[in-house]
């Protein structure tokens, strides 16, 4: 499987940044799910330190404000690492930047060869190009290494009929179909990501990264998490 983690859920309760007990316990869930014998793969956000689309990159040329937001992308792909190792959990982290100094390229054999070795997997610098978001990242780097789902870990418990965070009377669904996601405009995922799962075939599951279990929930087949599949 591959799960995109949310950036912006890893600052915790700070407003900028890492917070470093959650990083190790969201590090623990993804042990805990990696022991259940699944082949694990993440692609990391990098909401929680810089988008280029954001307020801090008004008047920067746009390309180089998302190469801002992928080496963000990096910092926390490298802290989860670290996490994960401490939690003696073997990992790698592949970028889409080349920056051998820091960590090896994204090559897609290697990946999968990662993968069979029992490696948990860390993709970084999302596509390696601007105008994407890491969601999208997730989805092709899923449909790369031929997971069999995408999970989503971020801040709600699965897509609803507007934005939860803004809208309290908003309803949540158990499944969608993509058609339902583009049809309703739901915004959970960007619709390039949802667009690319749709035309591979590749299941999504949006859960909460808050909620200790739901990740194991998922894969044991009881998931706290809205389906997207088709119909
Ligand atoms: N229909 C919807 N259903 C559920 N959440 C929605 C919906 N529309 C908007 N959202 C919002 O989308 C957010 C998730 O989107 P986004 O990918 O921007 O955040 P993220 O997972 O934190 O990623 P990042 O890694 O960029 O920080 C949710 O926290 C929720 O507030
Ligand atoms: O393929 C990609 C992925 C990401 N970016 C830039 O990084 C930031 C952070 O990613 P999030 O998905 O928002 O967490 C994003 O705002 C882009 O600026 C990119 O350019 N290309």
């Amino acid at each position: 499987m591959l799960i995109k983690l949310s950036g912006e859920a890893l600052m915790g309760d700070r407003g900028y940044g890492l917070d470093p007990d959650f990083v190790s316990e969201v590090a623990s869930e993804i042990r805990n799910a990696h022991q259940m014998g699944v082949q694990i793969a993440l692609v990391v956000g990098g909401g929680n330190i810089f988008r280029g689309v954001s307020s801090s990159a008004v008047g920067m040329q746009r390309s180089r404000a998302d190469q801002m937001g992928m080496l963000a992308t990096v910092i926390n792909g490298l802290a989860l690492q670290s996490a994960m190792e401490t939690l003696g959990v073997e990992t790698v982290v592949q970028t889409a930047l080349e920056m051998p100094k820091v960590t090896e390229a994204f090559q897609r054999d290697r990946a999968v060869a990662h993968l069979n070795e029992n490696r948990v997997v860390i993709f970084v610098a999302g596509t390696g190009n601007p105008f994407f978001t890491t969601d999208t990242a997730a989805a092709l780097r899923a449909c790369e290494i031929d997971a069999e789902i995408l999970l989503k870990a971020t801040k709600v418990d699965g897509v609803y009929s507007a934005d939860p965070v803004k809208d309290p009377a908003a309803q949540r669904y158990d499944r969608l179909t993509f058609t339902e996601v583009l049809a309703k405009d739901l915004k959970v995922m960007d619709l390039t990501a949802i667009t690319l799962c749709r035309e591979n075939a590749l299941p999504i599951g949006v859960f909460s990264i808050y909620e200790k279990g739901a990740l194991a929930a998922v894969l044991g087949g009881q998931p706290k998490a809205t389906i997207i599949e088709e119909g």
